[in-house]
């Protein structure tokens, strides 16, 4: 076997709170050889690799973190895009939209040729979005090209249901799903405790008031976050790095993930298996009418979206395109 099939690397692109996080994650819980940072701003990238190199070597952790270029991230066995702006208290998702595509778009010219093997797992917002070019622009196979979708919205769920129930969140069995952003929804009819219903467990409380201020709560986590410390990074850390472990592991693992639905044109969260080569296969959720809606209306919203971001970059193409054809005359 060749010393490339004995590593096993996950490449972060972007240094930033959310990226350095995982990268503490991974250092803390090792899963692979090598975390690979990489960020074009040459200080940050430089300080954050020495300070979490220093959180290896009191023990034998087992990971090694180093610096690098796009062009190695492309050869990781697992590419973790955090590069891109964050909200500003107050600023949705979709409002860094051009920003972060224009940054997706220069992330792929720098990475080529990306190892037809590597798995793309896409943090940054609008993420359902950003997943939906990612596979695009890679090249990759659909089932390669992943993001964290509601898994952390679901996770949420999980803490304010339990916390009302009573229970341990990791007894909570129930998904966010659709966007992650506003229009996201709660999949109530298939939540349980254990193997509970909710309905039975909840009985009388579990009210249409109390399911709006679930939801609320859930949907409005990260702006709360924002407000008071300008960024959320713990919670998505952690996700992240379990989803590199499900992968890297070949877990097969369900779990809510943002992935292109073909009857749906669009990439959103569903429940799917996730193992060594990324979505194995989507796993059938039964939904009530009012919830089947919910996801036509998340859908409906996130093509639209879709529609005026192509508009916006075909129209810089052809610019471009304008702008080259003119340049030997400009020259002369
Ligand atoms: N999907 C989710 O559940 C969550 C997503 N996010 C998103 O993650 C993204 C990152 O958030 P933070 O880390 O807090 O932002 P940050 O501003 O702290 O870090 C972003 C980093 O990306 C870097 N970057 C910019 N262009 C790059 C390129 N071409 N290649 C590599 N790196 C590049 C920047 O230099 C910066 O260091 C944001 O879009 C944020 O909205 C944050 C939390 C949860
Ligand atoms: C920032 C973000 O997307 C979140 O914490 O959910």
């Amino acid at each position: 076997m060749s010393e490339h099939k004995l590593k096993t690397s996950i490449a972060i692109l972007g240094c930033g709170d959310v990226g350095s996080t995982l990268a503490y994650t991974l250092i803390l819980n090792p899963i692979c050889s090598e975390v690979i940072l990489v960020d074009p701003k040459k200080e940050l990238l430089e300080a954050q690799v020495r300070d979490l190199g220093d959180a290896t070597y009191r023990g034998n952790t087992g990971a090694k973190i180093r610096a690098g270029t796009h062009k190695d991230a492309g050869q990781a066995d697992v590419v973790v895009i955090t590069a891109g702006a964050k909200q500003k208290p107050g600023e949705s998702r979709i409002s860094l939209l051009s920003r972060n595509l224009r940054i997706l778009s220069s992330i792929f010219s720098a990475m080529a040729p990306i190892d037809p093997d590597t798995i793309l797992l896409l943090v940054a917002n609008p993420v359902d979005i950003l997943t939906y070019f990612a596979r695009k622009m890679s090249g990759l196979p659909e089932s390669q090209v992943l993001g964290t979708g509601t898994s952390l919205d679901s996770a949420r769920l999980r803490g304010i249901l339990g916390q009302k129930a009573g229970v341990a969140p990791h007894s909570i069995m129930g998904y966010v799903l659709g966007e992650h952003g506003d229009s996201q929804f709660i999949a109530w009819s298939s939540c349980t405790i254990g193997t509970t219903p909710l309905s039975l467990a909840l009985g009388k409380d579990l009210t249409n008031e109390f399911k709006e201020e679930i939801a609320e709560h859930t949907r409005g986590a990260a702006a709360a976050i924002i407000a008071s410390k300008g960024c959320t990074a713990y919670g998505i850390g952690n996700i992240a790095a379990s989803i590199c472990k499900y992968i890297l592991f070949d877990q097969r693992t369900v779990r809510p993930l943002s992935f292109y639905q073909p009857e749906l044109g669009c990439c959103l969260s569903m429940p799917a298996v996730l193992g060594r080569k990324g979505i194995i296969k989507a796993m059938p959720i039964q939904l009530n009418d009012v919830e089947k809606r919910d996801l036509e209306n998340c859908a409906r919203n996130l093509r639209s979206i879709i529609e005026g971001a192509e508009e916006e970059l075909d129209a810089e193409q052809k610019l471009k395109e304008a702008f080259e054809a003119e340049r030997p005359a400009v020259q002369s």
